[in-house]
Formats: C-alpha cells, sequence, structure tokens
C-alpha cells in the first residue's frame, strides 16, 4: 500500500491510499479517515460506499463527515466504486462500467475479468485495513449513497453478524426494478434474474437475510427517487419481515452531496451509538 496524500483535518488525518488488488488485478484507490487516538487504541469503522460515477474522491471532499467521526472516534474507509485504467472495459453510458461496479462479481465477458467490486468491499479491502490501520474489525458499520446505499444494504444482508450499523442515503433498493440496475446486473451477470438476487437487498429481505435495524434518508425533491430508487419498496419489504427500519423522508433535498453533507452528521452519530464498546 502506498500513501497517496495525507492532511491533518479536524483533530485527525485525512489520507488517501493506494494499493495493487487481486480481486480486481488493477491499482485500486481509497481514502481513509483517522481520528487522533490513544497508542495502541483500535477504533470502530464506518464504511461508506459511493454511488454512479464517483471515486473515493466525492465524499471525502464534499461528504462532511470528518467532525462527526473525530468526536466520535471512527475511522471513516471510501473505497472507489469500479476498477479503474486504460486494460479496463468501459460503456458510453455513466451507469455501467467505470464508476459503476455496483459491487458486483461480474460473470460475463469483458467485465468479468477486472469488475469484482464484491470480493474487493467484503474481503480484500477489509484485510488490508485491518493490517494497515488501527481498526477494531469487531465494531463496523456500513453506509452509503445510491449504488453506494445498495452496496451497503446488500453486503450488510449477505453478511449477517459483521456489521452493527447499517444506514444509507438515497439507496437504489431494488436493482432489479430499475433501469439503472437491470442495465448493470443484466451486463455483469447475464439474463437469468436468479443471479441477480443476491444483489438486490429486497430480493435478499424477501429471501430470508435480516438486519438488526436500519437507518435511511431519502430527499423528496431528488430525480431518481420514482424511477430509480423506489425507496418504498424497501419500506414494504422491511415492514413484511419485520425489520425496524427509519426511513426519513427529507423534504425539498436533492440526490447531490448537499444532500448527503446535511445528514452525514445524523449517521455518523446513529453508527456511534451502535459502535460503542
Ligand atoms: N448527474 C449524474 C448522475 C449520476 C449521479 O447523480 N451520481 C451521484 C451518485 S448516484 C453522485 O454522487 N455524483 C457525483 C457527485 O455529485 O459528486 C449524471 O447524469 O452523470
Amino acid at each position: 500500500m502506498e500513501q497517496v496524500s495525507a492532511n491533518r483535518s479536524h483533530g485527525g488525518t485525512q489520507g488517501v491510499y493506494t494499493h495493487q488488488s487481486t480481486a480486481t488485478g488493477t491499482a485500486m484507490t481509497f481514502s481513509v479517515f483517522v481520528p487522533d487516538h490513544a497508542p495502541g487504541a483500535k477504533l470502530p469503522v464506518l464504511w461508506y460506499l459511493s454511488g454512479l460515477t464517483c471515486t473515493h474522491a466525492n465524499v471525502t471532499e464534499k461528504g462532511e463527515f470528518r467532525a462527526a467521526c473525530a468526536r466520535a472516534g471512527i475511522i471513516f474507509v471510501a473505497p472507489d466504486t469500479s476498477p479503474r485504467g486504460d486494460d479496463v472495459p468501459d460503456d458510453e453510458g455513466y451507469d455501467f462500467g467505470k464508476g459503476a461496479g455496483f459491487y458486483v462479481n461480474a460473470t460475463q465477458a469483458p467485465w468479468a475479468t477486472h469488475f469484482h467490486m464484491r470480493d474487493y468491499i467484503e474481503t480484500e479491502l477489509p484485510a488490508l485495513i485491518a493490517a494497515e490501520f488501527p481498526a477494531d474489525m469487531a465494531r463496523q458499520g456500513i453506509t452509503g449513497h445510491s449504488m453506494g446505499g445498495h452496496g451497503a444494504l446488500t453486503i450488510a444482508l449477505r453478511n449477517p453478524g459483521r456489521f452493527r450499523s447499517v444506514s444509507a442515503f438515497a439507496p437504489i433498493v431494488s436493482p432489479m426494478h430499475c433501469q439503472w440496475g437491470e442495465k448493470a446486473l443484466t451486463g455483469y451477470l447475464g439474463a437469468d434474474e436468479n443471479a441477480w438476487r443476491e444483489y438486490d437487498a429486497c430480493a435478499l429481505i424477501e429471501d430470508g437475510a435480516r438486519l438488526p435495524d436500519l437507518l435511511v434518508d431519502q430527499g423528496e425533491a431528488d430525480n431518481f427517487l420514482h424511477e430509480q430508487l423506489k425507496t418504498g419498496l424497501l419500506v414494504m419489504a422491511c415492514r413484511k419481515a419485520g425489520i425496524p427500519a427509519t426511513v426519513r423522508m427529507q423534504p425539498g433535498y436533492d440526490h447531490s452531496y448537499y444532500f448527503i453533507s446535511s445528514f452525514m452528521a445524523e449517521h455518523v452519530a446513529w453508527h456511534a451509538e451502535r459502535l460503542k464498546a
């Protein structure tokens, strides 16, 4: 692992790092904020998965998480959303290929060579974070935005017990039932919809997966709400399964980082409550 940059901020260190990933077969860049802490102390970890078109940089620069993470003593990890590089295939649309890995392990050519974001986020990066940072991996939370909200929900649902806290900002709640998801899942996994279910939060819940509880914020003025995000499907799935979900519709807020940053401190506090000792 190589350090790309390190900046003192809010009584901690905001770092950006790069490493050669086995999962994707490419270099991968991610950011980590580490609050100041006592020598030898291990801090809980909050994962943040980003949305379409994003790298680690969008939330790092615009997410406004640092003051809250410093206060709560929480490490904040922001990975990239896909493999990158000249060897990595891409699509002309912003919603597939680079910047749009959808946190799956692709099985279809030409994507299957590099697009293993599920393995990267579930296995490879956690091992690296545990080895290189003062992280207490027994205390992890996960959140994300849009495609990253989908990532956070599905990864938490598939790994019961790993995350003590789960939240999302404007998540894609059922990629099987929106154009972004249909395009991505067909492209990465093929046409057999049975293979899609482990990448669909609502389908995972229908199939018996559970979360301890859940916080979701969704802007009511979000352009993508009705066609792509479909928050109501998650509300119904959680209600039917008895998952205590707090889903807050926020009047006037759109899909941007102006929305995310407005509720970030509340999400960090919500995770902190569940990640304490
Ligand atoms: N406005 C984008 C749609 C994609 C989009 O809104 N991306 C969201 C995540 S789903 C985002 O966070 N964009 C980057 C940013 O706002 O910094 C486009 O049409 O290219």
